[in-house]
């Protein structure tokens, strides 16, 4: 299995993400890894619940070994054994996002020798992670066209800071997963969101948000495109306690999907919470990118994993991305590449390992 890797989880963005890139890469590849300093650059450093559950979901994953895996724990040690495939549960029994554990545990599950089903407790839409509609409406359809194959329901939703929010993912494995060429825009053929409350919080506020999102939208929809949101009084079967946002996609004729969003919170009117997510879309389709600021970090691993060169036309690094280049950098040999053309456009490419599925069980 070779030497164990030191992974220091302070680097560039510091914070859960280099945790859940470095155990997905250390079972997929198996290679070992010690991550210490982990989330240095969080107020509230070391592993929290999500983390924790996300980690040990990742050991069960692949029969692996995990010590330090204790909440507010800043170092671990990740030894990981044969991948299986079957059925995983995890509840973080907090607001702490479903969301995040998918990042960890799906590109495992794709490796595994049949499907998987993963049953994630936790908040659906909580701050600083991916909305649970932002997970299905952009990133499971950028993984299809890697190459894999994901379905996902929300059974319950779950806010900060009850949670409780219920989703079910079913993986199919791949073989191997394929390279992506986006590198044009193209025209927008369709612009959507979903505006909510939850608890006892009152449906005007949602029409306040997407009356907002609507007026900023307006800048960019066409004949084709008429921005299209949804405003929905969540009921106490559908979700957990009170909660409010805003999620806002947009698709093109070159296959670009892109979102965005924002939560409510007693703090923000409604009104600047419809604006923030509106804003967010339309510096992406007016930018003319090919992924949205998130999903930019969140395709890394798969770029990292294809059989193949990528290319992806991007905004701005985020530094999110940075830090996922660098961890997917420190242990396959991808090589990522940024770079402009004449006209300050940047691309993003990147040499992929074509980690094959050795795993698979053939289906006679
Ligand atoms: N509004 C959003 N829409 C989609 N994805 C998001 C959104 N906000 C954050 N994310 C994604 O959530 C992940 C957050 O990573 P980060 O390292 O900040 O994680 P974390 O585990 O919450 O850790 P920490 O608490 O240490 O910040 C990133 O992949 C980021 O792109």
């Amino acid at each position: 299995m070779g030497d164990t890797i030191e992974i220091d989880g302070s680097v560039l963005e510091g914070g859960g993400q280099i945790l859940r890139l470095a155990v997905s890469l250390s079972s997929l590849l198996k290679k070992s890894i010690k991550i210490n300093k982990i989330r240095a650059s969080r107020s509230k450093g070391g592993l929290r619940p999500q983390h924790l559950k996300g980690i040990q979901m990742a050991r069960e994953m692949c029969n692996g070994n995990l010590t330090g895996a204790v909440i507010e724990s800043t170092e671990i040690a990740f030894r990981p054994g044969d991948l299986k495939s079957g059925q995983f549960e995890a509840d973080t029994q907090t607001a702490g996002s479903v969301g995040l554990i998918m990042q960890v545990a799906l590109p495992i599950a794709l490796y595994g020798p049949s499907s998987t089903t993963l049953k994630l407790k936790g908040g659906t839409n909580a701050d600083m992670a991916p909305p649970i509609d932002h997970t299905m409406n952009v990133f499971l359809p950028m993984l299809r066209k890697f190459g894999g194959e994901c379905e996902c329901s929300i059974l319950k939703r779950g806010y900060y800071p009850r949670g409780g929010g219920i989703v079910e993912v079913r993986i199919s494995p791949v073989d191997t997963l394929k390279p992506i060429h986006l590198t044009t825009f193209g025209t927008l053929t369709r612009i959507w969101g979903r505006s909510y409350v939850a608890g006892s919080l009152p449906i005007k506020m949602a029409h306040e948000m997407a009356d907002a999102a609507q007026r900023i939208l307006k800048k960019v929809e066409n004949d084709n495109a008429k921005v299209n949101i949804e405003r929905v009084k969540e009921s106490s079967q559908d979700a957990v306690g009170n909660g409010s946002g805003i999620t806002l996609f947009a698709e093109t004729d070159s296959g670009c999907i892109l979102g965005a969003s924002a939560l409510g919170s007693k703090l923000i009117p409604s009104v600047e919470v419809g604006v923030k997510a509106a804003n967010e879309l339309v510096n992406t389709i007016l930018g003319e990118y090919c992924v949205d600021p998130h999903t930019q970090d969140q395709i890394i691993i798969l770029m990292a994993l294809a059989n193949g060169k990528s290319i992806v036309k991007c905004g701005p690094m985020t530094q999110h991305t940075e830090t996922a280049i660098f961890i997917a950098e420190k242990l396959t040999n991808a090589k990522f590449v940024l770079n402009e053309d004449q006209k300050h456009v940047k691309f993003l490419e990147c040499d992929g390992i074509g980690l094959k599925n050795t795993n698979l069980k053939k289906v006679s």
